[in-house]
């Protein structure tokens, strides 16, 4: 398959954006504010646009609402109209744009070309391998990323993590294409680079739309239109070469040799005294003229008539993608490699475990049999449980956050459905904490020699597991909802209550009837309820009290079970609870993920 990515763009598939009256609000607490003001624009296909302005201007909030990744709080007009369709709901148009924001959220641990491999699998089906080496290659080459194809996306410069960024959303090849300042932290030279990327880009019919804060002269002249803000208004539109005429018209007098954009920055800060409302109302009388500029049109139409004839196999209708089936696939298997690489989430984690059950199991030592020390003995499982619940919670606690700016950022390109990241994530999490549930129980249950009786190891080592789950989950909701502050302090807490409530510290007979009730919707009161059913329930025969001792209260499991107030429970009646907390935790993580997205 050849395959250049610097395709003609047919005439079918060139988009046109246009915007109406564009007010965003925000609300501070009790007050609202308009961030946004009213504005109007249009941006043509074959044009690269600049969105400009001063730190605070409203240039993201702007390009947040044209890609539809803002929807709270805006009114207005957005229109996308092409040759063939007439397309008005951002909805709709968003399936043939992308949007490449302004952190490059990407996996550390891979190279660059298994990130493109893995990403043309998600995003197309039914191509070879050799067709996808092709088109990656053809895309790294024109992006000038090719010598870096073995290098891994956490070693990459700003510069090349940012052309990373643009190749893989050029993967699928989307007519309309917005960046939040894609110059943002590279030298000149790199700004170039990526400007004369872009600008190829669009030449070949692309609508390409991107935000940028101070551009240097021959920078600003490289763009076809810009579209300058200044506090939510927009204070010009039109082409760089036009800027200091338009300028002048309204009183503003560009010095001589003065870079045009510096220029026009400074009348938007207020250097050459109030302008903001008197460039706003010119350009709101100018609209009519730049947008409906009949010689603009002829342009237009000019250039598609041009292009067209050298127009070969290059239509836009979208890729095939393949199923949800296979992406769950292709994700799992992505984040099984990662967990592979990343030695600290698995290998680390797997040790660890071990040698704390190991650490554990000999403090405890003979509490398992020895009838004076059945009371310790229900201590170490509460140990238990708190440690594998606390090594699940935090975790996830502290890493959803970072997942999810990847998440965002795959999810809204269209890369895969939530509910297929979701499964593919619990897929490649839960055989990970029974592992490591298992590395903690094997070692701390022999050495603290509990029974030797199978079935009474599997229902041990099955509740600590869910105690791992559930953690896992509730540190999923956590991690998604709040920041890692406040997502830490929430989990010591609620590990405290926990703890206070779970029937040992202040056994069931004994606890206020209304913290009792309370007990009853807690993972870690079931948890130790089970455990202690399945180690002195069952007909367990009477422990061993020492000859030193000379009364060992409970040498007959059935009193211990009678003092914590645990007589009749019943095993896997807990199970039940706890299998209908792990889905309720499953549930509210998937929620909180979707809220999230929803509320970028
Ligand atoms: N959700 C929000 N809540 C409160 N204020 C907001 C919100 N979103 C944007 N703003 C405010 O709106 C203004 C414009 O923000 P925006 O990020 O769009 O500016 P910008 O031009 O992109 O700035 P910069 O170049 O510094 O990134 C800022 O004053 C910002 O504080």
């Amino acid at each position: 398959m050849e395959k250049n990515v610097l395709k003609v763009v047919t005439a079918k598939d060139r988009f046109t954006l246009e915007f109406k009256n564009i007010i965003y609000t925000v609300k501070n607490f009790t007050a609202y504010k308009k961030v946004i003001k009213g504005v109007c624009g249009r941006f043509k296909s074959g044009e690269l646009t600049a969105i400009m302005g001063p730190s605070g201007a409203g240039k993201t909030s702007l390009l947040n609402i044209l890609t539809g990744y803002q929807k709270s709080g805006v009114q207005g007009i957005i229109k996308c109209t092409n040759e063939r369709k007439r397309k008005k709901d951002p909805v709709q148009y968003k399936n043939y744009s992308c949007y490449i924001l302004q952190d490059d959220h990407l996996l550390d641990y891979f190279t660059v070309s298994e990130i493109m491999y893995s990403t043309t699998k998600l995003k197309i089906d039914g191509l070879s391998h050799e067709e996808r080496e092709i088109l990656i290659d053809d895309i790294l080459s024109t992006l000038g990323l090719i010598n870096q194809k073995n290098t891994q996306c956490g070693r990459l410069s700003g510069g090349q993590k940012k052309r990373l960024s643009i190749a893989l959303e050029l993967i699928d090849d989307p007519p309309i294409m917005f960046l939040d300042e894609p110059t943002t932290g590279l030298d000149s030279s790199s700004s170039r680079q990526c400007l004369d990327m872009l600008k190829s880009l669009a030449e070949k019919g692309r609508t390409i739309v991107c935000t940028i804060h101070q551009p240097s002269a021959p920078l600003y002249m490289m763009f076809d239109h810009i579209y300058a803000m200044a506090d939510g208004r927009c204070i010009y539109q039109g082409r760089p070469e036009d800027t200091v005429s338009f300028l002048a018209s309204q009183g503003f007098l560009c010095p001589q040799y003065h870079n045009p954009a510096d220029f026009l920055m400074e009348v938007a800060t207020g250097e050459y005294g109030e302008s903001i409302e008197m460039l706003s109302s010119a350009v709101t009388e100018n609209n009519s003229v730049y947008i409906g500029r009949d010689e603009d049109k002829a342009r237009t139409t000019e250039s598609i008539a041009a292009i067209e004839p050298a127009i070969v196999d290059v239509d836009f209708s979208p890729n095939k993608p393949p199923s949800e089936w296979k992406r769950f696939r292709i994700l799992l298997n992505k984040q099984l490699i990662y967990v592979y690489r990343d030695w600290t989430m698995a290998r680390l984690k797997f040790l660890l475990h071990f040698l704390v059950g190991l650490f554990l199991g000999a403090t405890y030592q003979k509490s398992g049999y020895d009838a004076s020390r059945t009371i310790t003995n229900v201590s170490f499982f509460l140990v238990s449980v708190v440690y594998l619940s606390y090594t699940s919670l935090m975790p996830a606690v502290l890493r959803f956050p970072l997942e999810i700016a990847i998440l965002k950022k795959e999810h809204f390109n269209r890369w895969y459905k939530l509910r297929t990241y979701y499964a593919s994530f619990l897929a490649a999490d839960t055989p990970l904490q029974i592992i490591f549930t298992l590395a903690y129980t094997v070692g701390s249950y022999l050495i603290s020699s509990q029974p030797l009786e199978l079935y009474r190891f599997a229902m041990v080592f099955f509740i600590q597991s869910m105690a791992a789950l559930i953690s896992s989950g509730m540190g999923t909701v956590f991690g998604t909802l709040v920041n890692p502050v406040n997502g830490t302090f929430l989990s010591a807490v609620l590990t405290a209550v926990n703890v206070c409530l779970a029937g040992f510290l202040c056994t069931y007979p004994h606890m206020n009837k209304i913290m009792y009730f309370v007990s009853n919707f807690l993972y870690m009161s079931f948890c130790l309820e089970s455990i202690i059913q399945a180690i002195y329930g069952y007909n367990r025969e009477n422990l061993i009290c020492p000859e030193e001792e000379t009364y060992c209260m409970y040498k007959s499991p059935k009193e211990l079970l009678r003092e914590v107030g645990m007589e009749n429970v019943s095993y896997w009646v807990d199970v039940g609870w706890l299998m209908l907390n792990l889905l309720l935790f499953r549930a509210l993580g998937f929620l909180a993920l979707k809220y999230k997205l929803r509320n970028a």
